[in-house]
């Protein structure tokens, strides 16, 4: 018995997309969904009632960021992130690798492990599998990602080919080293860039481990939507129905309908949080940036097809204001909104799996959010 189950309820009849249940020790939750990324313990100026408000059930933190600051032991001893962050409902842990390689300058990967400096401090500091593997296992999350190489989209190909192969080598060590299986779900990461060969190979070895879910990482890295899709296109249907697939880093509303189209599961993404606190809300017209002069005298609501706390109650003048005057309540009424706005827009789209309409769905929303103007 491992610490989640994957339920699927339904596959949709005009695409890939599927519905499920993500059952976990800290509840049961549909699918597809989005995951808010609260990295450093916290879903950013959002507390665990309001994200529990608008309906968030998996939350992500960070393993590089926690081992840096407060530490690993601290949380712990404060009886794990659950715990230290009063949130009771599932968290997933990233292990750390692609904050190694996004973060830090002077890296030195070797089979080992990644040599790097914090890049805080400047010190010299080393993760390997077994390192990454033991922090998750004291922070504690109800789903932990296995060590790997988040390697440049168009890195060449023998060095992409190399790299996939110590990822899955790293894999079988994060497997080894996992000293909670009853409690953690480790979930293994696909690499291979947009290379379907080497895109088999990762599948291939990662499957063979018999992984609980599985990740499709080494994409959302600045490569081409169509890029990202066709990677997709070949890569998903060769992972196990019965297993839950996640797509790491992918928050855009047109992502997350094409992902979940091409069968994701879970998607997690910094940019509703990221982009509400400089101003920047996502609505069913489209992006608007709220700090912009000519919502001075705007008194609608951020999104008027929308029902979210922020929109109940304030208007495009007042936020504006606030994000104007850097008051810290503006940034929180744009996060929410925001998450609020991804939260429902999954919820659209396992409504529109169960209805056998999710392309007609993506046309439709294409069309209202203007991703298909010229
Ligand atoms: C924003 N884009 C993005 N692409 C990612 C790709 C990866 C990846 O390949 N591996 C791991 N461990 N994490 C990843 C993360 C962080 C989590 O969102 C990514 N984030």
């Amino acid at each position: 018995m491992t610490a989640i189950r994957y339920e699927l309820i339904k596959k949709d009849k005009q695409t890939g997309a599927r519905l499920g249940i993500l059952h976990t020790p800290h509840g049961s939750y549909e699918t597809p969904m989005f995951m808010p990324v609260g990295t450093l313990a916290t879903v950013k100026t959002m507390s665990p009632e309001e994200l529990k408000e608008m309906g968030a059930g998996v939350i992500l933190s960070n393993t590089y960021h926690l081992w840096l600051r407060p530490g690993h032991e601290i949380v712990r001893e404060a009886g794990g992130l659950h715990k230290f962050m009063n949130w009771d409902q599932a968290i997933l842990t990233d292990s750390g690798g692609f904050q190694v390689f996004s973060l830090s300058k002077f890296r030195k990967i070797e089979e080992e492990g990644v040599h790097f400096r914090n890049h805080l401090s400047g010190e010299k500091l080393f993760l390997s599998p077994e390192k990454a593997t033991e922090i998750q296992n004291a922070l504690g999350a109800d789903i932990m990602m296995a060590f790997d190489e988040c390697p440049p989209f168009d890195a060449e190909y023998n060095y992409m080919k190399q790299s996939v192969e110590r990822t899955s080598r790293w894999a079988e060590r994060c497997l080894k080293a996992h000293s909670r299986p009853h409690d953690q779900a480790l979930f293994g990461i696909v690499q291979g860039g947009g290379n379907e060969d080497l895109r088999k190979q990762s599948a291939r070895d990662l499957i063979s481990l018999d992984f609980p879910g599985y990740a499709v990482g080494g994409l959302s890295v600045g490569e081409p939507k169509e890029d990202m899709n066709r990677v997709l296109d070949f890569t998903t249907p060769l992972l196990p129905e019965n297993k839950p697939r996640y797509l790491m880093g992918v928050g855009s509303p047109d992502s997350l309908i094409d992902g979940a189209i091409r069968g994701i599961d879970m998607f997690d993404c910094v940019l509703p949080t990221r982009i509400a606190r400089n101003g920047t809300c996502m609505t069913s017209t489209g992006r608007l940036v709220v700090k912009n002069a000519k919502y001075a005298r705007d008194f609608r609501p951020l999104d008027e097809n929308c029902d979210c706390y922020t929109c109940r109650n304030y208007s495009r003048a007042y936020i504006r204001h606030l994000i104007h005057t850097n008051e810290i309540f503006g940034f929180r009424l744009c996060t929410y909104h925001n998450l609020h706005f991804l939260i429902k827009l999954m919820e659209q789209i396992r409504q529109a799996i169960r209805e056998d309409r999710l392309q007609d769905f993506r046309d439709e929303f294409f069309e209202q959010y203007g991703f298909n103007k010229p």
